[in-house]
Parts: C-alpha cells; structure tokens; sequence
C-alpha cells in the first residue's frame, strides 16, 4: 500500500490525532481510586513497584533514591516537549515539566543531561542518565535495547512549508521529486522516514532542530517532514509556514518516555503517570505549553 493510499485511509483517525495527548484518548477514563494525591511518596512506591514486578534484585529505582537525584536525558532542541532556553541555559517544556514532578514525586533532585537525537539511546545504555525525555518516538530500534514507559501521546509526520508552498506539498509522492530540497534534523525519526521514503527528492540534513525552520524561510530548503505536534507549534511561531495537514499526517507513532530494561523504574513511571493525569496534573503541564 502506498503512503498516500495509507493517508486516505487514515482519515477517520484524524479526529483522534487533533488532540492525542495522555488522559484525553490513551487512557480514557482513568480509575478514581488512582487519584490520592498526597500518596504519591516515595517510600510507598518503590516497593510496591518492586512486588507488582515480582523481581527481589535492586532497581535503578533503588539508585535513584539512595543517589538522591534522578538524572534526565534530554535533547533541548524540540519545542514543546524539550528546550534548553539560550538565555537561562535551563531546559523548559512539557516533558522538562514532568520530568521535574517526576522528581517532586520520589523526593530527589532532578539533574538534566543534554544528548542529541543520535545518542539518545547510546547514553542510555551507557548509564549517562536514568531516563530520557522531550518528545521520544517508541520505535522498534529502542525497543530492541531499553523500555518505554506507557505512552504519552500519539502523532505521526507531515509536512511543514512556506505557507504558498501548501498544495505543492500534499502527499509523499507531490515531495519525492528531482528538484524538491526536504530538510532534516539527523539522528531521530525525521531522518529516518525521509531515508525511507524519500527517493528523487534531495534530502538535506541540518544539525540544529531549533534552527532548521528558519533555512526553509531563507528558502535554503522547501519542506520539513516532522512530527505533527511539531508543526502546529512552529507554524504559530513562524507565520510564514504552514502545517501541511496535521490532523492527516504520513504515518502513526507513539511518544513515550524511555527507560533502561528495568520494570520496577518503569512500573513506578508507569504508576506516576496514571496518577498524574487522574489528578489533572498531567493536563495542566500541556495546558501551560500549548494554550
Ligand atoms: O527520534 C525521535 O524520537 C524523534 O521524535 C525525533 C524528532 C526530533 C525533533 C523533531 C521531531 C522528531
């Protein structure tokens, strides 16, 4: 089937993608007796993660608390999940807000790691941090290695142009030809789905993801292929470009959070994030991004 077949038939998904965050449509409705607000400590959840797991070795749970400070990948470059503010040198965003109750929750400090989107996982598995956030795809290739925590929100790639440019750019097919300049931040799922599908067209990688919408404005490149939540926001930061179809995108993906193989530090995630949208602290942090 091809990608523009897949699109059409993807339509009556649409309305799902508009707003496809945690709480609104992954979990529904989640069960009342998950929210106690003031049970979220950190004494009680570690070992009622480590008996729901059934595993009696240590965790990196166990680390986590004892080190006192729970250590955050994170790429910087991805608004609005992950943003290293160049004026504060602070990361900002929704996933560095969750992050940061994450640490509230367990009693320690949250200590922000920078990583890019080739060495996400590489740092991972090195031990460089105990999770890593900020928009992560859940793809095969990180499933292979580590752990995702129970998905966030669901999204998929579309195209994101100078606003005259829109109808140029509807399907994979419309952009897969000689002539075409698609830009690319590299080392992500960006890169990923362009070397997949993209063929005639020129694929042009640009190493800086916050940077990259101004090249397309400078016309130094015609389109981006990204994430869906990516281009509803950028499009509100650069009026000059325009979301393709958003509500339509290429393809269906899942944001998540990764973690090491680990279950009990993914039960306890797991569990906090539950308990986060039960109480509406999940939907506040988006509200404070994206309103
Ligand atoms: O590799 C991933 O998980 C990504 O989502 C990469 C990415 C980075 C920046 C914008 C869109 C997707």
């Amino acid at each position: 089937m091809s990608l523009r077949t897949r699109h059409r038939s993807r339509r009556s998904l649409s309305s799902i993608l508009g707003a496809a965050f945690l709480g609104t449509v992954l979990f529904g409705a989640v069960p009342c007796g998950a929210a106690t607000p003031s049970a979220a400590t950190s004494s009680e959840a570690a070992p009622s993660a480590a008996a729901s797991s059934g595993t009696t070795g240590a965790s990196r749970l166990d680390a986590v608390l004892s080190a006192g400070t729970l250590r955050v990948g994170t790429t910087g470059d991805y608004k609005p999940f992950t943003y290293l503010n160049p004026q504060t040198q602070a990361f900002e965003g929704i996933d560095i807000d969750l992050a940061q109750a994450m640490g509230k929750a367990l009693g320690v400090k949250v200590e922000f790691v920078k990583t890019t989107w080739g060495t996400l996982l590489p740092d991972l598995l090195a031990g460089k941090y105990d999770i890593a956030v900020g928009g992560v795809s859940v793809t095969l290739e990180r499933q292979k290695a580590a752990l995702f925590s129970d998905p966030l929100m669901r999204d998929g790639k579309t195209p994101i142009t100078l606003c005259q440019n829109k109808d140029r750019f509807q399907t994979v097919a419309d952009i897969d030809k000689a002539g075409v300049r698609l830009i690319v931040n590299p080392g992500g799922t960006n890169e990923k789905f362009a070397r997949a599908n993209i063929h005639a067209a020129q694929i042009e990688v640009h190493p800086d993801n916050v940077t990259i919408f101004d090249q397309i404005i400078a016309g130094k490149a015609d389109l981006m292929i990204t994430d869906a939540v990516e281009t509803r926001l950028q499009q509100k930061l650069h009026p000059e470009l325009c979301a393709v179809h958003p509500d339509q995108p290429f393809d269906f993906s899942e944001k998540a959070f990764l973690l090491p193989r680990d279950i009990v530090l993914k039960l306890w995630v797991d569990q906090w994030l539950h308990r986060a949208v039960a109480t509406g602290e999940y939907q506040a942090v988006v509200d404070r991004w994206l309103k």
